[in-house]
Order: C-alpha cells, then sequence, then structure tokens
C-alpha cells in the first residue's frame, strides 16, 4: 500500500497518476473538499484514492510519499516521528530548511534514523501529471536495492521514473532550480528580455552546480532530469508559482502570499549556507534580497551586471 502525505497539488496529483496502479491514500491534515480538490481543480478523483484526515489510518501502508513542502517537513517529522520511523519515505518537497539548512532526505534521516529515506523529483507539474500528460521523473535512494524497487512500485503508466543513488544531488537539483526560476520570472516581468532570460538560466545552473559539488552531490546529477531538466522547466513556463512570483516581483505587481513558493525560502537558506562555507552564490543572494523587498529590481540587475569580469 502506498500512502501520500499532504493534499496539496502535488500529492493530489500523484494519487491520480498511482492509482492507475491500484489503491492510494491521500491524507490532509484539513480535508473540508469533497471530489475535487481545490488546490487542483478540474481534476476528479479515481475511486482508487482514499481521502482521509486519519493519520493513522495513513501510515498503515509501508512506503509513505512526503508531498508537503520543505519549510514544513521538518516540524512534522519532529511531531510524527515515532510513528513515521522505521517506513520507507519518499520525499517530493524542493526546498532546503531555513532554520536547519538541509534538504529533505537530511530531515528525514534525522528524524526517522531507521526509515529507508528517498526522494522523487524533477520536472512536472501537478496539474500536467494530474490530467494524464507524460512526465519523467527521478527516484533518488542511496540503497541502489530500494531504489530499484521504489522505482519499479511509483512508475506509472504516465509517470516514467529513472533512478538514481546520488539523493544530495537530485534533492538539490529540485530546490536549487527554484531559485533560479524566481530570478528568471523576475528579468521577464520587468522586461529584461529573453537574452536576460537564458543568461540568469545558464549562470545559475553553474551556480547550482558549484553548490551542489561543495556538498557532496555528483555534478553530473545536476544534468539530469532533477536539475537540468526542472530548471528549464520552470524557468520558462507561467505554470510555475516560482516563475510567477518572479514575474510579478519584477513587473512590481502584487503575489497571493497563500501561494507555496519554495524558492524564496530556499534563497534565504542558501544566503546562510553561503556564510556559513564562505561560497560565492550571487544569484540566491539576488533573489533573498528582491523577495524580502530589500533591493529594488533595477539595483539587484545593476549589481549582477557590475560584477568583476571573469572566465566563464
Ligand atoms: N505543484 C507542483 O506542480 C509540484 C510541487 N512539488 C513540490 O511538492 C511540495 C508540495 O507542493 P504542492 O503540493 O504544490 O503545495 P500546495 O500549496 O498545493 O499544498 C501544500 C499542502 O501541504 C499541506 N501542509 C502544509 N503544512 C502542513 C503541515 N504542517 N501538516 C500537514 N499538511 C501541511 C497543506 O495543507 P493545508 O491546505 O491544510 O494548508 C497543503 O495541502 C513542494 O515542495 C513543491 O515544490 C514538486 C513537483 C511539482
Ligand atoms: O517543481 C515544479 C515543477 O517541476 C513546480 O514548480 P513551482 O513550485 O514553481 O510551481
Amino acid at each position: 500500500m502506498i500512502s501520500i502525505l499532504g493534499a496539496g497539488a502535488f500529492g493530489t496529483a500523484l494519487a491520480v497518476a498511482l492509482a492507475a496502479k491500484g489503491p492510494v491514500t491521500l491524507w490532509g491534515r484539513r480535508i473540508d473538499w469533497q471530489g475535487e480538490n481545490p488546490r487542483l481543480p478540474g481534476v476528479a478523483l479515481p475511486d482508487a484514492i482514499t481521502v482521509t484526515d486519519d493519520l493513522n489510518a495513513a501510515l498503515k501502508a509501508g512506503t509513505i510519499l512526503l508531498a508537503l513542502p520543505a519549510q514544513k517537513l521538518g516540524a512534522f517529522l519532529d511531531d510524527h516521528a515515532a510513528r513515521l520511523d522505521g517506513k520507507c519515505q519518499v520525499s517530493t518537497a524542493k526546498g532546503i530548511d531555513l532554520q536547519r539548512l538541509t534538504g529533505p532526505s537530511t530531515l528525514i534521516a534525522r528524524a526517522c534514523p531507521r526509515a529507508t529515506v528517498a526522494v522523487l523529483t524533477g520536472p512536472s507539474f501537478a496539474a500536467d501529471i494530474a490530467r494524464g500528460l507524460p512526465t519523467a521523473l527521478t527516484l533518488a535512494c542511496a540503497e541502489a536495492s530500494a531504489a530499484e524497487a521504489l522505482q519499479q512500485r511509483l512508475s506509472a503508466p504516465v509517470l516514467r521514473l529513472y533512478r538514481t543513488t546520488d539523493v544530495q544531488g537530485a534533492e538539490l537539483g529540485g530546490a536549487l532550480k527554484n531559485v533560479v526560476a524566481i530570478a528568471a520570472g523576475t528579468v521577464i516581468g520587468a522586461g529584461l528580455g529573453d537574452s536576460a532570460r537564458a543568461a540568469i538560466i545558464t549562470r545559475g545552473f553553474a551556480e547550482m552546480t558549484r553548490l551542489a559539488a561543495h556538498l557532496g552531490a555528483r555534478p553530473e546529477t545536476l544534468t539530469g532530469l532533477s536539475g537540468l531538466g526542472d530548471l528549464t522547466l520552470t524557468c520558462t513556463s507561467d505554470q510555475s508559482r516560482n516563475f510567477r512570483f518572479g514575474a510579478a516581483l519584477g513587473a512590481g505587481r502584487p503575489f497571493d502570499t497563500a501561494t507555496t513558493v519554495e524558492g524564496a525560502a530556499t534563497a534565504r537558506a542558501l544566503v546562510r549556507l553561503a556564510a556559513r562555507d564562505g561560497l560565492d552564490l550571487p544569484i540566491a543572494a539576488m533573489v533573498a534580497r528582491l523577495a524580502e523587498g530589500e533591493v529594488s529590481v533595477e539595483k539587484a540587475m545593476d549589481h549582477l551586471l557590475r560584477r568583476p569580469l571573469k572566465e566563464e
């Protein structure tokens, strides 16, 4: 049995895809809807999905997908560690915890030392998955045999999973691309053009790869679905909330603060990491300041352009 914890857009979309293979439990802390989840409008839920707010019922499954936002995951794991430990836990969160400065896999491993820890990430909008459009993702688990078993269990007719044992690389790809997507959105929202966006994507990718290698990831993982793949998607599509948030910043428009925008807190986490480890992460630093309203778009761009000239 599979349970998905977190009945947001992504948890619900994964439930729809996996329901093609068998029963799925979708848990939310507050289920105040019936039939159609307002976070994923226009999607009818198949009968194979049981929607519940009963965590004990959901935790009867051996495989647990954690589809919570990155900044909520740590406290959730702390609250429920005793019941979650020993299970196979697959996180879908794309972010770095601002307080603990780690990604989801380390949050799980610290809270639940006996758990099998995995990450499911890659270019995939919830709405695309839920509509049955083809999607390719990365399943990362340090234990090769568990990675293979999960790849089989979580692949579905239109959900094609590749596997890797580089958990750090896979989860950093997903977390860091959100920061670059905000920067790309800002460029477009401010009317700076497609050429400037290409520059931000490329230099953002260089920043992602540098940081990931520093944190022990394999650089080639970043060229896969979870890095380059998701970066490409998120920096070029209005479907992305991170991109839309950046576009609103760039255009000086307000943005709904209830929307999940993982890149904003992650950019702040990266600024702290950079200070801790003596790293140069100019794009993350710019996004953090822009998102906090500490600098204007003009000043931020000017600052990036005036950095010392260097080799590529
Ligand atoms: N949407 C997408 O296309 C994709 C999203 N992801 C990633 O998946 C993660 C979740 O995103 P997404 O589903 O889109 O976000 P949503 O904003 O759609 O939903 C977030 C969900 O998390 C729940 N939640 C928040 N805090 C808690 C908590 N403390 N305990 C229990 N539930 C909680 C919310 O419940 P409530 O309604 O009660 O607040 C809500 O159901 C993010 O890291 C995102 O980057 C990955 C790939 C694609
Ligand atoms: O991660 C995603 C697609 O792979 C979703 O991106 P947003 O959170 O920016 O909407």
